[in-house]
């Protein structure tokens, strides 16, 4: 059996930045991945960056199959030049396989060619990441209209009409997707409260502008079968005790991810999982098995590309810094919504603020007020911030507006950084962009 110092399961961000960097630093390791389609992880091949160039791409007008076709273009380089990022260093050796435990630190590898072997690993880093959640819905499995994000982005044909189930992250970008492509989009939430985590007038805005886009939002509603037709499928779901059903060619599953564990033989070794199946780590991405690590979606953290990436990091003090960054330690995680106009957040909700009783001062603006906005022609909008008054300091930002996806991290490195207000006030920004709205936004504020 050959037998390696690293072993990394899964091309994910964490996983593959670790790769690299151990290999750089000298060290052996070998990177286990099940799909060569999947070299990089599926942030590159199937989650963010295909979905972020087809939201970009619907907003520039372009056809749907053509979006399709410049999306691919753009994943098979991203694949080829995340390979050899990792296959071309010397001491780095990347396997097309699928890998599961036999025991603590022994694994069996199905290869592609369908034969098996086993590898020994002084140490492990399972980097797995997760799958769609398919809930046990009578008929959903079954339906052959059923779509996922992975499989939404490859049809040839754009659907006329789509149901989406989840008001989520994936449900919101999809649906304004789809929807400037050209689709007509319902989207079924269970929750009765649209994007309840966000305050109020922020989600009412974003409510207001999607549906104004053509989104039809059924909420508080329990989805209970799915019947395929002929050429059809029908979702039928209920609303305070009354059934309906809407009919469409397709349906977009996006109900939240579960971590990649099942099939990963953990019950032949000593590494526990959380109650939802995420393998359970410590402060320092440690398992309950010395010498083995979990990075990214699979570890049950906030699934992002970002966190995968910071994971990657905090391993990384272990193996070869002082061992001091821990998962307790990140604070200020900034998040965005890629709907056409996006909705960006860092820090505390005035929501939140409230529910645990922090005193703050509150600074709102409109987007119409922001130049740029007026020359991208997306004067849609709402700004808010919340302030310490007793140092100034920013407690949290909340940016519905275009291009907050690049403003928010600016608030997030002021929060970081404990800069207060004034100074974003009075900060000379380049002008005509989204970021010099933070002179207006923090003008004075609003109670
Ligand atoms: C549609 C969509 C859009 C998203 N958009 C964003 C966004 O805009 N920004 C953002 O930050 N996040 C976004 N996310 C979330 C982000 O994609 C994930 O958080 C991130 O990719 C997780 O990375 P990871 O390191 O956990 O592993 P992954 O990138 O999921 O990689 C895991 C790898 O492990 C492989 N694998 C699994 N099991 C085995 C096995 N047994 N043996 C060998 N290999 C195996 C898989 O094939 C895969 O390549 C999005 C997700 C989706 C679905
Ligand atoms: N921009 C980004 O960073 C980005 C984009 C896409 C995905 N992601 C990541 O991927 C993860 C998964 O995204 P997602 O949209 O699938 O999940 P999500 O957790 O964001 O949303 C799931 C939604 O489905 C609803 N829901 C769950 N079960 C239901 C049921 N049975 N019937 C009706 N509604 C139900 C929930 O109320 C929720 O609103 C996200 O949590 C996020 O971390 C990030």
């Amino acid at each position: 059996m050959e037998k390696f110092t690293n072993i990394v399961i899964g091309f994910g961000k964490g996983g593959k930045t670790l790769a690299k960097t151990l290999a750089t630093n000298g060290q052996d390791v070998l990177l286990i991945e099940k799909s060569a389609q999947m070299y990089g992880g599926a942030c590159i091949n199937v989650a963010c960056l295909p979905s972020k160039r087809l939201v970009l791409n619907a907003a520039a007008g372009m056809p749907f199959s053509q979006a399709v076709v410049a999306k691919n273009e753009m994943t098979s380089q991203l694949r080829q030049k995340n390979y050899h990022m990792v296959a071309d260093e010397a001491q780095a050796t990347v396997l097309d396989g699928t890998a599961r435990f036999v025991s603590d630190h022994v694994l069996e590898i199905a290869l592609a060619d369908g034969q098996t072997m086993q590898v020994e690993g002084q140490r492990i880093f399972i980097n797995t990441g997760s799958k769609a959640t398919m809930p046990e819905i009578e008929g959903l499995k079954e339906s052959k209209y059923r779509l996922d994000s992975t499989t939404a982005m490859e049809q040839s044909e754009q659907p006329t009409r789509l149901v989406v189930l989840g008001a989520g992250y994936i449900g919101l970008e999809f649906s304004s997707m789809f929807t400037k492509f050209g689709s007509q989009v319902t989207v079924l939430d269970r929750n009765q409260e649209f994007l309840k985590r966000e305050d109020e007038d922020i989600a009412h805005a974003l409510y207001e502008d999607l549906t104004a886009d053509g989104i039809e939002f059924k909420l508080g509603a329990q989805v209970q079968a799915i019947i395929d037709h002929e050429n059809e499928v029908e979702v039928v779901y209920e609303v305070a005790g009354q059934k309906q059903s809407v009919r469409a060619d397709k349906f977009l599953v996006a109900l939240g991810r579960q971590a990649n564990t099942q099939d990963l033989g953990l019950e032949n070794t000593g590494i526990a999982t959380n109650p939802n199946g995420s393998v359970k780590v410590d402060d320092f991405l440690q398992t309950t098995v010395e010498g083995v690590w979990a990075l990214g979606d699979v570890n049950g953290g906030l699934q992002f590309t970002y966190i995968s990436l910071d994971d990657f990091r905090i391993v990384k003090d272990q193996l070869l810094g002082e061992g001091k960054r821990r998962l307790s330690d990140r604070t200020v995680v900034p998040y965005s919504v890629f709907t056409q106009t996006p909705l960006s957040n860092v820090g505390l909700t005035e929501k939140q603020a409230q529910a645990q009783g922090i005193d703050y001062q509150l600074f709102k603006l409109s987007a119409m007020a922001i130049p740029k906005a007026k020359v991208i022609g997306n004067q849609r909008g709402l700004l808010k911030a919340l302030v310490n008054p007793k140092d100034d300091t920013i407690l949290g930002a909340s940016l519905y507006m275009e291009e907050s996806y690049e403003v928010i991290n600016l608030l997030a490195l002021a929060i970081k950084a404990k800069i207060p207000y004034t100074q974003l006030r009075d900060q000379i920004y380049t002008h005509p962009t989204m970021s010099e709205a933070l002179n207006d936004l923090f003008k004075a504020p609003v109670k």
